[in-house]
């Protein structure tokens, strides 16, 4: 269980102080996946860098399996947006995949198969001896999902992931991701700013509000667990959910503006 408790965070720099998180409660129960969406610069990525220990919260806390997060905890991988900065340009596919699992201490042949694994499991069993910039943007997040899943994470967290590529490779991606969360049982907090990616892959949708950032509703999606992308998101009940999101969003904005 990933328990987010009273969580705040002001970030106070040069006599500037931004009150980017007020109060913010919620848990993610162990294995089930969870979007999270709300307005631009409402503290969505503050939040998973405080739930990943990479930055300290203000005031409240983030529990891991009853554990308080002070620092990166064991078995959490995070996707962000930025693949280009994310990979290291000098180190092969392959390298880049393997570098948590060295970190880790894994012995080399166990290594060689979770990095074989995680590229096949992404489409890129042939590219492990390609470097980085030689691969499409699509391609570039599947090698930073492949990271992270050859590190065979308990939680993953994923910030806005696919904001940077093309409407078809998304969509290719986000059935990757819903088939890995499925396959390995991983805990998974996804962030996106696009309300029909949310619905289409959580079982729960969070929305914020504007800064100073708290939960607006938190929403069960009932859609079956079989989804694909022109079955669900022609399900009448995939369109009732989408509105309900973006009437929530739209309200949130609405407030924000009114502050
Ligand atoms: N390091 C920082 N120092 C000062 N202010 C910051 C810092 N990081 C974020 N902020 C401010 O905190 C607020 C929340 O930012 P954050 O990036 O968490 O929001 P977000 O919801 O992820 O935004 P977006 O949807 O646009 O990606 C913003 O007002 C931002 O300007």
């Amino acid at each position: 269980m990933l328990t987010v408790d009273g969580l705040g965070k002001v970030y106070a720099s040069h006599g500037r102080r931004v009150e980017a998180i007020g109060d913010l409660s919620f848990e993610v129960e162990t294995g089930s996946f969870v979007c999270i969406v709300g307005p631009s610069g409402c503290g969505k990525t503050t939040l998973l860098r405080c739930c990943a220990g990479l930055l300290p919260p203000t005031s409240g806390t983030v529990t891991l399996s009853g554990s308080p997060v002070t620092g990166p905890p064991e078995g959490l991988a995070v996707v962000f947006q930025e693949y280009g900065r994310s990979l290291f340009p000098w180190l092969r596919v392959a390298d880049n995949v393997d570098l948590p699992l060295r970190a880790a201490g894994v012995d080399r042949a166990e290594r060689r198969r979770l990095v074989d694994e995680a590229l096949d499991a992404v489409g890129l069993g042939d590219a492990h001896r390609a470097y980085p910039w030689q691969l499409s943007g699509g391609m570039q997040q599947r090698v930073a999902i492949a990271r992270a899943i050859a590190y065979q994470p308990r939680v993953l967290l994923m910030d806005e992931p696919f904001a940077a590529v093309d409407a078809q490779t998304r969509a290719d991606l986000e059935d990757l991701v819903r088939s890995v969360w499925q396959r390995l049982g991983v805990t998974l907090v996804f962030v996106t700013h696009d309300i029909d990616e949310a619905v289409y892959l959580g079982q729960r949708v969070i929305m914020l509000t504007s800064s100073p950032t708290r939960v607006a509703e938190d929403l069960t999606i009932d859609l079956p667990d079989e989804r694909d992308q022109l079955t669900t998101r022609g399900d009448p009940r995939f369109t009732e959910l989408r509105g309900r999101v973006y009437a929530q969003i739209q309200k949130a904005k609405l407030e924000g503006k009114a502050r």
